[in-house]
This record gives structure tokens, sequence and C-alpha cells, in this order.
């Protein structure tokens, strides 16, 4: 049983906000009701399918929630409780908590998806032939998410998207779009959860099933242990500047991963344009588009002044785009592009996350680009790994901030040479012969990033400001 919807709509609107994955963390809720609920198991503990309407300003978003009830919170789900009903001076009969972090009710997801359940207006599906195992228990991954995702032993991992977006979502679509074409660089996808309709006659992705590659390592964390050890490579007593060093003698070099990177990003493109086409903007488009660019600068500038002193050169960067605008080849491609998105395994990279940009609208989303837009994505985050430690830690030698800042440089400029390399050996477009439109790209991504950073997660923010103070010198 829920709470009358005016008790559970005001837990939900003071609850929601403190969510990771809340995007709409820059203004208030203005309304807050409930678009479904779908009891997926009855009793104690409760199972039921929520999704939300949030009114914000001139918006309304959806947002999923897997909502449990139980009469006695156990201390581990004490962390995810939203609420309580009915409030009495004896407290509350039944607590509501985010059942994503229930493993006694997240087994039920597998059972329908190995049935083909439909409940209500919920459909599970499996990937055709293929038999899910329903005997595995869930675990929440822990990293920084858009959406949340739970392992179910090692063997499945289930992303539930949080904020949904009508159509069939992106990330199911061109996983199964590039392992149609036979692309061996995304894992594959053993089933998906869908609601019938959103509202406009179009199925809504609820959830998405895929094989765990449980050897893999983060892109992200790799890069990071490799930053670590570049800036633990001290110098011998009188041979010069860190700025002389050789990055390849210190331990972790990630060079030879980054070319690795480069290559599996230029197949995957690849792959991409096999499997949707590849169309062609012309020059008023480009140029249309530096303008659109301009205007996110000029909008972010008044929303996060600390970006003011870069603009100018941010300008230039898109002024040249427009001044040099020329019909280019656009396709689907990865659309959030960073180093958190790729897994090393023991047969390579892989590519996960297809969903594009969290802040993006669904139509910029799938819209289709230049590949070296994804190209740009990564290259800010070899700024980014560079950075992460200077910023973020005291953990780093003592040195002055300058030779750390030409350390940092060193380490990224190492790696966005390899990572380009290694792109237009594998028959991607060349970087170095388009550096006014990649440049254009990079610092569009740079002012996403510090709306992104300001809005989420704040303490972030210096790592994008600092990376841009270098490159716009
Ligand atoms: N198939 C997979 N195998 C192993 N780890 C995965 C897999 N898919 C995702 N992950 C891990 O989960 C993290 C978040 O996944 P991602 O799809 O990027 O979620 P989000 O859309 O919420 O950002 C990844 O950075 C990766 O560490
Ligand atoms: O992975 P998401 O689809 O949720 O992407 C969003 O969050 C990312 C951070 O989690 C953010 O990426 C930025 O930070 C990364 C380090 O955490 C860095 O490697 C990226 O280069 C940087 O853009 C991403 O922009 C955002 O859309």
């Amino acid at each position: 049983m829920l709470p009358p919807e005016n008790v559970l709509a005001r837990d939900l609107t003071e609850w929601l906000p403190r969510q990771r994955w809340f995007g709409g963390k820059d203004s208030p809720i203005d309304d807050l009701s409930i678009g479904t609920a779908t009891e997926l198991l009855p009793g104690d503990p409760g199972l039921h399918h929520l999704i939300l309407d949030v009114h914000q300003n001139t918006t309304t978003d959806q947002y999923q929630l897997l909502l449990g009830v139980r009469r006695d919170l156990p201390d581990r789900l004490r962390h995810v409780e939203i609420g309580g009903f009915p409030e009495g001076p004896g407290g509350p009969e039944a607590h509501l908590y985010d059942a994503a972090y229930d493993p006694d009710l997240t087994r039920t997801l597998l059972d329908d998806l190995a049935g083909e359940a439909s409940v209500g207006p919920l459909r599970f599906h499996h990937a055709s032939g293929f038999d899910i195992r329903t005997d595995l228990t869930s675990l929440p991954i822990t990293t920084e998410q858009s959406n949340t995702s739970l392992l179910f032993g090692d063997d499945y991992i289930c992303k539930l998207f949080r904020r949904l977006s009508s159509g069939v979502n992106l990330d199911l679509e061109v996983n199964l779009a590039l392992t149609r074409v036979g692309c061996t660089h995304v894992p594959a996808v053993r089933g998906w959860i869908e609601m019938d309709d959103g509202g406009d006659g179009e199925p809504v992705t609820l959830g998405l099933l895929s094989d765990y590659l449980h050897t893999g390592a983060e892109g992200w964390s790799l890069a990071i242990a490799s930053v670590r050890d570049w800036y633990a490579h001290t110098v011998p007593p009188g041979e010069g500047e860190w700025a002389e060093l050789d990055a390849s003698a210190a331990g972790g070099d990630f060079a030879a991963e980054a070319e690795r990177l480069g290559a599996a990003t230029a197949e995957v493109h690849q792959a991409l344009a096999e499997a949707f086409g590849v169309a062609t903007v012309r020059a008023d488009e480009v140029r249309a588009s530096a303008a659109r660019m301009n205007e996110e600068l000029t909008a972010t500038c008044r929303a996060v002044p600390a970006l003011a002193p870069h603009a100018k050169a941010l300008t230039g960067a898109f002024i040249d785009l427009a001044a040099q605008a020329e019909p280019l080849p656009v396709q689907r491609v990865h659309g959030d592009y960073h180093l958190g998105q790729v897994l090393r395994t023991e047969s390579g990279w892989t590519l996960l996350d297809f969903e594009g940009e969290p802040a993006r609208t669904p139509g910029e989303r799938r819209a289709l680009a230049h590949p070296l837009r994804d190209v740009a994505g990564m290259l800010r985050s070899f700024e980014y790994a560079a950075r992460f430690l200077i910023t973020k830690s005291g953990t780093v030698p003592p040195e002055s901030g300058r030779r750390l800042e030409t350390r940092a440089h060193a380490w990224a400029a190492r790696n966005r040479a390899a990572f380009c390399r290694g792109y237009a050996a594998a028959g991607g477009p060349d970087p170095a012969a388009h550096s006014v439109l990649l440049r254009a790209f990079e610092f569009e991504k740079a002012v996403y990033e510090v709306r992104y950073e300001a809005r989420n997660r704040p303490a972030w923010l210096p790592v994008p400001l600092k990376s841009l103070a270098h490159l716009t010198a």
C-alpha cells in the first residue's frame, strides 16, 4: 500500500534534489505528481514502480523510481529512506525507500525479464534466444552516475534510467545496432524494460540489462593511476626540471593504452556509420552551429561568472570555425565521450553509455555530428585526468603550482597525441588535419563542463577552469 499521493509527493519533493542523478538541481521543484504507479511485488517488503512528473519552471521531466515499502526498515537501507506513513506520535507504520538498493526486491526484475512479463504498462524483454539467470543478487554500483546501475553477480549490469525520455533510449538503440553490424567494442545486450506509452504514443525505455564485463578496468581509474605515477616520478638530483623528464620512463605510462583507445574509437565510429548511415551538413549549418556554441558560452558566463575571463579566447575559436565553415560529413556518435565511458578488458577497449550528454534535450542527443566531436570529448577527459589530482587532493608532491601545472600539461599532451595517432591510424578523420573544428568542439565541451560542474559537482569546477586557463593562454 502507498500513502496518499500528496504525502508521497511532498516526501519526494524533499528527497529528489539530494540525489546525484537528479538533473534539475539548479531550480526548485514547482510541483511533483505521480504519473504512473505499478505494483511489481505485493507484500512486505513491497515493490512499486513509479513515474514521477517533476515540474520546474516551464518544463516537466519524468523520472523513474523503484519504491520499496517495509514495516521495519533494516539499518542497511536507512541511507535510502524517503519517508514514512502514516505520520503519528509512535513513528510511521511503514517506511518508503529507494528499492534499487534492496536486493530482496530487485531480484523481481530478473524474474520479469526472464519471463518477458507484462505488468500494467511495463514490458520486460530478453534478447532473442537468451536465457537470463534469475538466481543472482544485486549490488548497486557506486561510481558517479547519471543513472543507477545494479550488478547481478558477475554476470549482468542493469542500468535503470533515471530521467526518462520518450522513444527508444539511445543506449539501447545504439548497442543493439552496433551488435547487429558485428562491432565487438560494446557489451552484449541481454534484456530491456520499457513502458508502453510516454504520452505521445512512443515507448519509453526504462532499463537495460547487459553483460557485466567484470574483468574490465575503467579508463578513468587507469588514467588517474598513471597520472599519480607521473607525479610521483621524481627527478634524480641534479638532473633538471620535471618538464624535461621523459614521461615514458615513469611507471604506469598510459600512452600505449591511449593509442589503442583512439583506434577502438575510430572502429566504433565506422560501425556507427555502417549501422546508421552518414549525411552531410552544409557550410551555413556549420556556421549556425558555431553561433549556437557562442550563445551557449554567453549563457554559461552569465550562470557561472568564473568562465568569463576565458570568453574572448573561446569566442575566437567559434569565430574561426564559422570563418572556415565547409560542408562536413556527420553521423551518429557517442555524444558524451570520456574516460569514465570506456572499459579496458583483456580483449581491448569497450565503449559504454551512448545516451549523450545528460544536460541536453533528447533531440540534441540524437543529432548527427562530426566524429571529431567524440575525439574532442576524450581530449577533454585527458585534461581532466591530468588536473584532477592537483585540484582535488592534497596528496601530490610538495612542488610549486607552476611545476605541477607543467607536469599536468606534459601528461595530457602525451596522451592526447597518442589517442589522436591511434584514431587516425585506424581510419578516423585525422585530428591534426581538422584543428579548427577540433578546437571548437573541445571548447564547446569545456563550456558544457563548466555548467555541468557548477550545477552538479561545484567542488570540481576548478578542473575545467584550470584546463581552460591553460588551453586559452
Ligand atoms: N557492461 C559493463 N561492464 C562493466 N562495467 C560497466 C558496464 N556498464 C557500465 N559499467 C560501469 O558503470 C559505470 C556507469 O555506467 P554508465 O553506462 O556510464 O552509466 P551512466 O549513464 O549512469 O553514467 C561505468 O563507468 C562503468 O564503470
Ligand atoms: O557519464 P555521464 O553520462 O553521466 O556524463 C556526465 O558526467 C560526467 C562526470 O561523471 C561528465 O564528465 C566530466 O568529468 C569526467 C571525470 O569525472 C571527465 O573525464 C570528463 O572529461 C568530463 O567531461 C560529463 O561531462 C557529463 O556529461
